[in-house]
């Protein structure tokens, strides 16, 4: 494999008493979309926020580009990696414009400023399908889908090489989550940008991932393609996890 875009080596990660993470090692691979699935509790969102250092691993390290994120500029850190969580963390008092340009500003992003700013924000909202008439809105006249959809606009702003996403589309409707995970597909498709996906959905683990990672209590069950998880479910947990879903149709 080429160089991983993001290594774990040997990662433990405690909370007082409580292991979360023992001795966790992981290679993902540049434009991967991989999907993270576990119980409660097993440590998903543990690993994204060691990915972009709002946690520091106890011991291990975790590396991007070879880089150890506890060396990494945390600003720089923030424009190479975007992050959308469920109910998004949008802004309230700011705009739709001004919570998109959020991460650039604080950066001095100098190609974010007057004109070029608006329509930046206008093609990032087309690019979530959205209309750019929305950018003067503030997130209160936005319904969850759009408010989801802003989630991502944000994220993608500064143009980060990683997108890490925690249980996006947890709290929207059937379809309109159908439509955000085909959307997802296709950005992903476009701009070749690496992703970490956490779902509670098995179904939307195998739809979206081209790699699954199935975690339960801190350690890896399996880290494959989905087909390989349907066809050969490494441990019984995955087996069991699998069997569960009525979605046959992977993407890998
Ligand atoms: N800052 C913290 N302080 C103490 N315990 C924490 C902290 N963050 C996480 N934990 C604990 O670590 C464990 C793993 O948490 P994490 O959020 O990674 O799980 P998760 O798999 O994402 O769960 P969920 O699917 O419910 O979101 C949980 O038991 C959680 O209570």
């Amino acid at each position: 494999m080429t160089q991983p875009i993001i290594r774990f080596e040997g990662v433990s990660k405690a909370f007082g008493t409580q292991t979360v993470l023992r001795d966790f090692s992981l290679d993902v691979e540049p434009g991967a979309f991989v999907s993270i699935i576990g119980r409660s509790g097993c440590g998903k969102t543990t690993v994204l926020k060691l990915v972009n250092g709002l946690l520091s691993p106890d011991t291990g390290r975790v590396l991007i580009q070879g880089q150890d994120v506890a060396r990494i500029d945390p600003v720089a850190l923030r424009r190479r990696i975007g992050y959308a969580i469920q109910n998004v963390g949008l802004f309230p008092h700011m705009t739709v414009e001004k919570n998109i340009a959020y991460v650039p500003a604080i950066s001095g992003m100098e190609e974010w400023k007057g004109k070029q700013c608006r329509e930046k924000v206008a093609a990032l909202l087309k690019q979530v399908g959205l209309d750019p008439a929305l950018a003067g809105r503030y997130p209160r006249a936005l319904s969850g889908g759009q408010r989801q959809r802003v989630g991502i606009a944000r994220a993608l702003a500064a143009g980060p090489e990683l997108l890490l996403m925690d249980e996006p589309f947890g709290a929207v409707d059937e379809i309109t989550r159908g439509q955000l995970q085909d959307e997802l597909l296709r950005i992903h498709r476009e701009s070749g940008i690496t992703v970490l996906f956490v779902t509670h959905d098995i179904a939307e683990a195998l739809k979206l991932g081209t790699r699954t990672l199935v975690m339960d209590a801190g350690q890896i069950q399996q880290y494959d393609a989905p087909s390989r998880l349907l066809a050969h479910p490494a441990t019984s947990f995955v087996e069991r996890l699998v069997r569960r879903s009525r979605v046959f149709q992977t993407r890998a």
